[in-house]
């Protein structure tokens, strides 16, 4: 019922294109993270489906309803799009009571006041605030408004509702329940969720696919959260989810080196074929892959070190280049951890090849 289908959408304000061509299918009863830079078209994006944008070209489908086409000239408008809205400045209204707020929608669209009533105290009890029906904003907690967005949301959609940055205004710790209390609502309920965010480590405990805008507004990935962080599709997929250390790798005589900002150092590793150094490599490596070995012949010498719970989080200089590395507590129970002003020697595990990012002269 509520599969979501990209065909082809173009947008553009002036002579500028946001997206071009662009498709993306968001699977009925999922949730779908959309991430990308600031500025590359998400939110553009959520309002073509919502109708609160017009597109240049390609269809937009809910389910079998084609809400868009600019070939047959369809343009479902916004209030019977019945899709359900959780923006970041798309608060609850201060004036009126919870209740109001959850009916607010359905009193637009005319629905009779005895279902009304039954239809918001429902939606209430699915996110727990019934006992919150006769409070004003004022008298609630940052999640607990949310969690009554989330109701006015889920009190008039057919089974989709768009969130835009639902939780980032919250602090960190609401942050992580409210995305465990979406979660929950979505399961319970099935409802399918487009869920909009910058913020990769939101969307990597919330998604059960997440697709990865590029600034020009062009899809660069869309998998699983595994697919992404461990098969990311490109450079742009690799940095923009997660840490990434890169290091040039060079010629080193018959071999390869990788050029420390201060010299080369020796490296024993292979390059795929296609790639070649003379025209520029980079090597990406996770913090989590670079490992601490005493025998290894890449030396760096560790600047900072901070116990975040679960591992060790190091700021090691290899030559010029500073790079992140990340000790798990329980290699670091095993091996013990390095202390600052250490050297230490690094293998660097799963590395992934780019080819060098070309310097933009001013
Ligand atoms: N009404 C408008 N007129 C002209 N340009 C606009 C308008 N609204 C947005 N833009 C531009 O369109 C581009 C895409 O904006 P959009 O809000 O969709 O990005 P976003 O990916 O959602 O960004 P963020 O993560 O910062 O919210 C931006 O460069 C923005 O400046």
């Amino acid at each position: 019922m509520g599969k979501v289908i990209f065909k082809n959408v173009s947008f553009r304000y002036g002579e500028r294109d946001i997206f071009k061509d662009f498709s993306l299918e968001v699977e009925d009863g999922q949730i779908l993270c959309l991430v990308g830079p600031s500025g590359c078209g998400k939110t553009t994006l959520a309002r073509c489906l919502l109708g609160l944008s017009r597109p240049r070209t390609g269809e937009i489908y809910v389910g079998d309803e084609c809400l868009f086409s600019a070939e047959k000239r369809i343009n479902v408008p916004v209030e019977r799009r019945n899709i359900g809205i959780v923006f970041q400045d798309y608060a609850v209204w201060p004036h009126m009571t919870v209740k109001e707020n959850v009916l607010y929608p359905l009193r637009k669209r005319r629905v009779p006041r005895d279902e009304a009533e039954k239809r918001a105290m429902h939606a209430l009890s699915q996110v727990n605030m019934t006992e919150y029906a006769a409070h004003l904003p004022s008298q609630l907690s940052g999640g607990q408004q949310q969690r009554v967005a989330i109701a006015r949301a889920l009190v008039c959609n057919g089974g989709l509702i768009v969130m835009d940055e639902p939780i980032t205004n919250l602090d960190a710790k609401l942050r992580e329940q409210m995305l465990l209390e979406i979660r929950e609502i979505q399961r319970n309920l099935g409802t399918t969720i487009l869920y909009i965010t910058h913020d990769q480590q939101s969307a990597l405990q919330i998604c059960d696919k997440m697709a990865v805008m590029q600034q020009d507004g062009s899809l660069c990935q869309v998998g699983t959260d595994e697919d992404i962080i461990l098969r990311p599709a490109n450079r742009f997929a690799f940095e923009f989810i997660g840490v990434s250390n890169f290091i040039p790798v060079v010629a080193l005589g018959g071999g390869l080196g990788l050029d420390t900002g201060t010299g080369v150092a020796p490296w024993d590793g292979e390059l795929p074929a296609g790639f070649d150094p003379r025209r520029g490599v980079d090597l990406g490596v996770r913090p989590n892959d670079v490992v601490f070995d005493a025998a290894s012949p890449l030396r760096a010498r560790v600047e900072r070190r901070t116990f975040l719970g679960s591992e060790y989080d190091y700021r090691v200089t290899l030559g010029a280049r500073e790079l992140r590395v990340q000790q798990s507590t329980l290699d670091a129970a095993r091996q013990g951890t390095a202390d600052v002003g250490d050297e230490v020697g690094l293998r660097l595990l799963n590395p992934r090849y780019y080819e060098a990012k070309q310097e933009v002269s001013a």
